[in-house]
């Protein structure tokens, strides 16, 4: 599966990130990292466990904070936003989480009007109704409105944690390995999803995996971590098949044949 290529304004760059240092008391994790995303890009941050891939999209979120270095997010640093201020950029930002996240006890609609009215008041009954039905539609799971989240596959709701994340309309999108622990079938089905929803919705996206397939399909541009840093940056094709020996090490382990 390979990446159509999109349009990338690279005069508009919604999050850049400079000279970012990050440790946790003698582990230092980031160390003087550097990255830009422009508007309608898809960048794949690729690296190994404990490469410190989580760690930057919480430091992008605000849910962590650097020791150093500057990120900007769409025209804000984030580092110097205040509580109200950090909650206004973060309604501009959708998180994709590992796990889905739904509440349990609630309907998968109920699962997606909590936060559209939580964060959209003014809504009417009737614009909450569409907005729900217009997402749900997007991620194909139109029928299963009224299933409570026991009754989804684990791709069904990775789903339904997808038409969560976009019905708040996000600018930016932060996918945390968006296909792991699903089958290839079901992969391709949130791989699909991914692009479907940069075109039309007009996402920019971080998308972290270790899934190369996913990599290739969903990236626009690769960047991979590297003791702290993206040592190597572009396309798939650039930043693998001239790999240095550990990126060739992190190829040849998802063993991908078609390339
Ligand atoms: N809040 C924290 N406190 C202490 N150490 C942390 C904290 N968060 C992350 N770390 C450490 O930082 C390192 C990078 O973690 P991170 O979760 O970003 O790795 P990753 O690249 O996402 O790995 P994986 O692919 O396994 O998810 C790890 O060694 C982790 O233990």
């Amino acid at each position: 599966m390979k990446k159509e290529p999109v349009n990338i304004d690279k005069q508009d760059t919604v999050i850049s990130i400079r000279g970012l240092y990050k440790s946790f008391d003698e582990l230092d994790v980031l160390k003087g990292m550097d990255l830009d995303l422009y508007k309608g890009e898809n960048v794949v941050v690729l690296g190994r466990s404990g490469a410190g891939k989580s760690v930057l999209i919480k430091l992008i979120a605000g849910l962590l904070k650097p020791d150093s270095g500057t990120i900007k997010v769409a025209g804000e640093e984030v580092d110097k936003l205040n509580a109200k201020e950090l909650q206004e950029l973060r309604l501009k930002i959708g998180f994709l989480y590992q796990g889905s996240a739904l509440y349990d006890s609630m309907t998968v609609k109920q699962n997606l009007e909590f936060p559209l009215v939580r964060n959209k008041p003014n809504l009417s009954r009737k614009e909450i109704d569409e907005e729900i039905n217009e997402v749900l539609k997007h991620v194909r799971l139109e029928d299963s409105g009224n299933k409570m989240p026991s009754e989804l596959s684990g791709g069904q709701k990775k789903r339904v944690g997808l038409a969560r994340t976009l019905i708040l309309r996000p600018d930016i999108m932060l996918y945390d390995e968006p296909t792991a622990g699903l089958d290839p079938v079901t992969s391709g089905d949130i791989i699909t999803l991914i692009n479907e929803g940069q075109k039309k919705y007009k996402t920019s996206s971080v998308i972290i995996t270790h899934d190369l397939t996913c990599a290739k399909a969903t990236g626009d541009r690769m960047a991979l971590i590297q003791d702290g840093k993206f040592n190597r940056e572009g396309s798939f094709v650039e930043v693998f098949a001239e790999g240095d020996e550990e990126a060739r090490k992190f190829y040849d382990y998802n063993f991908i044949v078609d390339t």
